[in-house]
């Protein structure tokens, strides 16, 4: 097994950041989003899964999206990893996606969308996630030849130190594994790992927690965020939870039928909630306060007719 110092001298994050320290302050945002809309079909068919939305995520920064079933958040965050499909039909306009201060908008004419360099996912389901054909190791040296990490002896040795950061030993027998073989819990460690081995600045974990139960829901947050902390790199947390959601960021988007509603600290929201939907779904978290409540307010209870 390696050493914790041969570990850190071989990894190509500790290699980039080697300190504990918080991500740096700078100016410049790692992601710049103004006025994105995203349209499924056309003519009477269409469908506005996002609607003018603009925001921006600082270096290091964990943002929250939240909202409804259906109100845009996967077709938000897939547009800016670049992952949505623009040849099945979706059109995407925007007067600014800037990653890193570059463009990022989705190529129109390919027929494969292409992931932007610098952002990483994790998805919900890590067995449909991860390809079920390969191994792990397999997986580890396709995303590490992305980074530039081509040695053998380099890979391996980098793909141990991220298996025993997410918190799984044994990393020969997982290396070894194909997705079918881990349980549900290790799949998912492994996915995470994935994800940021190649050091990405901006990863985006769309809802990892909703095929989870409470505890290990709360350890898959405190896991990304140590992870993500300790690199400098940003979240966005796609997530139907907004109770975790509160405590797992420093800022909260919501998002209802396509639109931004409020963009708030996520220390400050409860207080200053202005919109009646965050109202509504704020109105949802159970607290010692409502706990005698004979039943929890529903939509329609803040909601304009
Ligand atoms: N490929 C598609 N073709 C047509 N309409 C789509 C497509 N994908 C999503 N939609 C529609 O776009 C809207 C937003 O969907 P999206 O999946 O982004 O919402 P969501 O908030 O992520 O929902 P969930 O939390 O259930 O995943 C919905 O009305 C959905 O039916």
């Amino acid at each position: 097994m390696t050493t914790t110092a041969e570990r850190e001298s071989l990894s190509l994050s500790s290699r980039k950041h080697d300190t504990d320290d918080y991500p740096p302050v700078t100016d410049r945002p790692v992601l710049g989003v103004e006025d994105l809309t995203v349209t499924y079909g056309t003519g009477d068919s269409a469908v506005v899964a996002v609607r003018e939305a603009s925001f921006e995520i600082a270096p290091g920064e964990r943002v929250a999206l939240v909202g409804e079933s259906g109100s845009g958040k996967s077709t938000l965050a897939m547009t800016i990893a670049g992952l949505l499909d623009v040849s099945a039909g979706a059109t995407v306009e925007s007067t600014r996606l800037e990653f890193e201060g570059s463009p990022a908008l989705p190529e129109t004419g390919r027929s494969v969308p292409r992931r932007t360099d610098g952002i990483a996912m994790v998805f919900q389901d890590a067995m449909t996630a991860l390809d079920p054909v390969w191994t792990i190791g397999g997986q580890f040296k396709h995303v590490l030849a992305g980074a530039g990490i081509k040695g053998r002896r380099e890979r391996a040795d980098t793909t141990a130190y991220w298996l025993n950061k997410v918190g799984l030993s044994d990393t020969k027998r997982v290396m070894r594994s194909r997705p079918y073989e881990l349980s549900g819990g290790m799949r998912q460690r492994v996915m995470t790992a994935l994800a940021l081995c190649g050091s990405p600045r901006l990863l985006i974990a769309d809802e990892p927690t909703s095929a989870l139960d409470a505890s290990l829901a709360r350890g898959t947050m405190e896991l990304l965020q140590n992870l993500t902390q300790e690199q400098g790199t940003a979240l966005l947390i796609v997530s139907h939870d907004i109770k975790l959601c509160l405590e797992f960021s420093d800022t909260m988007l919501v998002m209802y039928r396509g639109e931004l509603v409020e963009q708030k600290a996520s220390a400050e929201i409860v207080a200053t909630a202005t919109h009646p939907y965050t109202k509504g779904l704020l109105g949802c978290v159970p607290t010692l306060a409502n706990r005698s409540a004979t039943r929890l307010p529903v939509l329609r209870d803040f909601m304009p007719a």
